[in-house]
């Protein structure tokens, strides 16, 4: 009993001086009769709760500790002066596990969580550094900084990119994954000094970047566009749509698959789609596990995403073999621009330099690199065209101006019966066109631009970031900065997570306009120059208040695709393919969207990291043919 009295005094002390019988206890509402048997029960109840609390205190106590650890060295990383320090490492609970699971989980929440932490005004865009698993990620923000890295790219790798994409997310034979893996040589054609002794034609890194480049810009890049833009036409006429209205479930679900089969037609030649009918919506299915399997879902975890893969997979392995098959039974003639087979010069010349590396001498590595190529093609560009497409339909007033833009660009055409066609060099050109699109990216695009010092530890101001660690731009950081952005002004505002066609326009008697923050028009009441029903200056009449589009100052600020040497190839052509799509649709059908007022398709997080967000939800439409 005194030892029992000894052990709980501690705990069943009262709170004051007052005796224990003037103390209102729990357990006097036990009905215990006199202080012996009070003490017993406080000495019974005080050691049931240490038995409770010491197991979880020691159970806590690593967690409690990591956290004050990594607390302070968030703390000490950001104080400290001292130069080539590393960025401050996010504090987190859990030893080793630190961030993984935040990460694999909701990556979306932790990147805007720590955007408001890390980037508040009164910081100077202090890069921060997650941990997890042994794997450690720095992310840079701010414009100067992102511009840093995308300027020095040559001291920075994103190999680390394509051997994950290759490995976790396009499932190419495990045998291969050592072949992207060893060649160090970089993408330039001189290869790094002191890289591993690589053949020439198993450069694979840079052999893919010379065609990419040489095919997706310049003239290497009109067969692909005018073939493009003739199967959207196609793809639109054999739709169906006539002129009655049509009601639809998903403007999303029609419009991705006839784009894609355009796309695909245009870069795979015919024969992909002819011999795998469904692969349109087999890829769809793919593209949504994409998530899943980037992030390394083993297969009793993933089956269904695993399956839908291998769909794909099998399904390029068909095309490779026919249209090889026909290829070789045409002599092998090599076709410049469109080839009938294998659809592109481009698409061939890949096969051949494949066909030339001994590791990649596999169907499947091939079949690989395809799907690799299609996803890089179309995951992207037909997400934000549909995006460029709601936002048209959802305001009248917004379609009507695009309508009369698009019509400058409009050819002649013999037969009103077909799509119209566009010369696609002035719709490229067009203000509004071009702005719309520049902010649907803007908007939509939630890419981790991963880089990795390859060969030396890298230096920016006092920040040191280490040699074969990963370094992260995202976009959805940089897109929604409004310290940089324009926001409207206090009269007229348009926040960063809301559409706002303007926001790429510079109106020459507007100075609030333009993409830039105004430091004035965010603060002050200012009217804008003339307001219209969409609350942007009124343009219809005047020819010297005509708006320019704009991406000046924008350096680091506007990433959706990325930068430095490996800036996406794809750029000019996915800007073809999207306003050459929207000029099309908006010009030969009317499409109500039905929604109620205020409801809004939103964008799908789960593939927040991966580029251009598909909507969430499904967008039910009425659609009919215009009469033009
Ligand atoms: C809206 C559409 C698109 C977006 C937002 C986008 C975005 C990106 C981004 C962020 C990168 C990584 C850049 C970097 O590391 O700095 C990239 C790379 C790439 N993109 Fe795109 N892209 C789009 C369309 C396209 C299209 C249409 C194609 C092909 C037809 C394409 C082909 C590629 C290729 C091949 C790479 C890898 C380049 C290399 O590693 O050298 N992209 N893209």
């Amino acid at each position: 009993m005194d030892n029992i009295g000894a052990r709980v005094s501690f705990f069943a002390r009262p709170l004051s001086n007052k005796t224990n019988d003037k103390i209102t206890w729990p357990w006097n509402a036990l009905g215990a009769a006199n202080t012996d048997q009070k003490i017993e029960a406080q000495a019974y109840y005080a050691d049931s709760l240490l038995h409770i609390v010491q197991p979880i205190a020691l159970v806590c106590l690593p967690f409690a500790l990591t956290y004050l650890f990594t607390f302070v060295e968030s703390i000490y990383g950001r104080v400290s002066k001292k130069p080539g320090k590393k960025a401050p490492l996010v504090p987190y609970t859990i030893p080793i596990v630190g961030h993984s699971l935040i990460f694999a989980l909701s990556l979306s929440r932790l990147i805007k969580k720590n955007n408001q932490r890390f980037n508040s005004k009164c910081n100077d865009y202090i890069p921060v550094r997650f941990y997890g698993m042994f794997i450690e990620l720095c992310f840079v923000s701010g414009p100067k900084n992102v511009a840093a890295i995308f300027k020095h790219s040559r001291n920075f790798s994103a190999k680390a990119n394509v051997v994950l994409a290759m490995n976790n997310l396009f499932g190419a034979p495990k045998h291969v994954i050592p072949f992207y893996e060893n060649d160090n040589t970089g993408i330039n054609a001189t290869p790094h000094s002191g890289a591993n002794n690589v053949k020439p034609h198993h450069r694979i890194h840079h052999i893919v970047h010379v065609q990419v480049t040489r095919y997706l810009s310049g003239s290497g890049l009109k067969p692909l566009t005018t073939r493009f833009l003739e199967n959207v036409g196609k793809q639109m006429s054999k739709s169906g749509i006539g002129t009655e209205w049509l009601d639809m479930t998903d403007l999303f679900e029609f419009y991705r698959c006839k784009l894609l089969a355009a796309s695909i037609d245009a870069m795979f030649g015919p024969y992909l789609l002819a011999v795998n009918p469904d692969f349109a919506s087999d890829y769809w299915k793919f593209d949504k596990c994409t998530p899943y399997l980037l992030k390394g879902m083993p297969r009793f975890l993933a089956s269904g995403s695993w399956a839908a893969r291998e769909k794909c997979l099998l399904s390029m392995k068909r095309y490779n073999e026919y249209a090889g098959r026909l290829h070789r039974a045409d002599g092998s003639k090599d076709y410049e621009g469109v080839d009938p087979f294998f659809g592109t010069e481009f698409t061939r010349r890949r096969n051949e330099a494949f066909s030339k590396m001994e590791p990649m001498m596999d169907e499947d590595a091939i079949a690989a690199e395809h799907l690799a190529m299609i996803w890089a093609a179309n995951s992207n560009s037909i997400p934000a065209a549909f995006w460029m497409l709601y936002e048209a339909f959802r305001d009248p007033f917004l379609l009507s101006r695009i309508r009369s833009e698009v019509d400058t660009a409009r050819l002649p055409s013999s037969n009103p019966d077909e799509p119209p066609r566009f010369d696609i060099n002035i719709l490229v050109k067009l203000p509004l066109l071009q702005s719309i699109y520049a902010e649907v990216l803007r908007l939509r695009t939630a890419v981790l631009v991963t880089r990795m010092p390859e060969r030396n530890d890298f230096t920016l101001g006092n920040w040191l970031f280490p040699k074969d660690k990963l370094v992260i731009a995202d976009s959805y950081t940089a897109h929604h900065d409004d310290m940089v952005w324009n926001t409207g002004t206090a009269t007229d505002p348009h926040r960063l997570d809301e559409f706002w066609a303007e926001r790429f326009l510079t109106y020459p008697n507007d100075p609030n306009s333009g993409p830039l923050r105004h430091a004035r028009a965010q603060h002050e009441k200012v009217t804008p120059a003339s307001p219209s029903a969409s609350g942007s200056p009124d343009i219809t009449n005047e020819k010297d208040r005509r708006p320019k589009f704009s991406t000046d100052g924008l350096t680091g600020a506007w990433i959706p695709y990325g930068g430095g040497q490996t800036l996406c190839p794809g750029r000019h052509y996915a800007k073809q393919e999207m306003l050459g799509a929207l000029a099309i649709l908006v010009t030969w059908f009317d499409v109500e969207i039905l929604q109620e007022r205020g409801e809004k398709t939103g964008p799908d997080c789960k593939h927040f990291g991966l580029g251009v967000l598909p909507p969430l939800e499904k967008t039910p439409i009425k659609i009919r043919q215009r009469r033009i």
